[in-house]
């Protein structure tokens, strides 16, 4: 059974598509470590949710990258919403920049199922790691950093515009991708162009052949 880790209902209808129905959301608020790009948290996050759930996980991690505000808010794109919100994301990015404002929506999927992907560390090397880290929680971190974690990502280019639409969610009425934003578009039109549904076409691939 796979998990697919988030506390986010919106990243769970679009996921569903893609994944079988053997998929489970598990409503799991890991760990974001601080980081300018999303790779390291969502690689966290895999290795944290495994480590709690004991079964394989799926992580996502995505955010909006505004070209003319150096990425912003990018990682912080969660924190950003619950606080300023998305209306006054665009108005900042009205106030402050030229058309077109060009912006992308990345989306890393972070896969861990406790298993190495290609050939495994030295057993000699893993054992002396073993010895060597403290008793308690600091082996514990250090075990759950020692995890393979396999990464997919998934980017759309697109520019902010003043919002429309009440399709999606979050970001997606200031999202605007060939003439229209991501909440003008049906559930199936985004999947097949977003970085969500590209992450996952990846992951799908991979994972049938696994
Ligand atoms: O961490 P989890 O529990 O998965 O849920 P979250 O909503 O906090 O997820 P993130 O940390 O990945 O934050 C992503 C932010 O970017 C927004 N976002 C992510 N994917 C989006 C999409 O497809 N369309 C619009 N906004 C999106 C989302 O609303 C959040 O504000």
């Amino acid at each position: 059974m796979l998990r697919y880790v988030t506390t986010n209902e919106g990243k769970v209808r679009e996921a569903l598509d893609y994944l079988d129905d053997d998929v489970t959301q598990l409503d799991f608020d890991y760990t974001e470590v601080q980081a300018s790009e999303l790779g390291p948290i969502a690689a966290h996050g895999a290795r944290e949710a495994y480590r709690y759930a004991g079964e394989p996980v799926l992580v996502d991690d995505a955010g909006l990258f505004i070209d003319g505000f150096e990425g912003f808010p990018g990682p912080y794109s969660a924190y950003v919403e619950d606080t300023l919100g998305v209306e006054t994301v665009y108005r900042l990015a009205a106030a402050e920049l030229d058309e077109p404002r060009r912006a992308s929506f990345r989306c890393i999927l972070a896969y861990c199922d406790g298993d190495p992907f290609e050939a495994s560390p030295d057993p000699i090397d893993r054992d002396d790691r073993t010895v060597a880290a403290a008793h308690g929680a600091e082996q514990d971190a250090e075990e759950t950093e020692a995890l393979p974690v396999k990464l997919f990502e998934g980017v759309v280019n697109g520019r902010i515009i003043p919002p429309r639409g009440d399709g999606g969610f979050g970001y997606d009425p200031i999202f605007e991708h060939d003439g229209k934003t991501f909440a003008e578009m049906t559930a199936s039109e985004k999947n097949g162009i977003s970085h969500r549904g590209r992450a996952l076409a990846k992951f799908a691939t991979w994972y049938a052949e696994r």
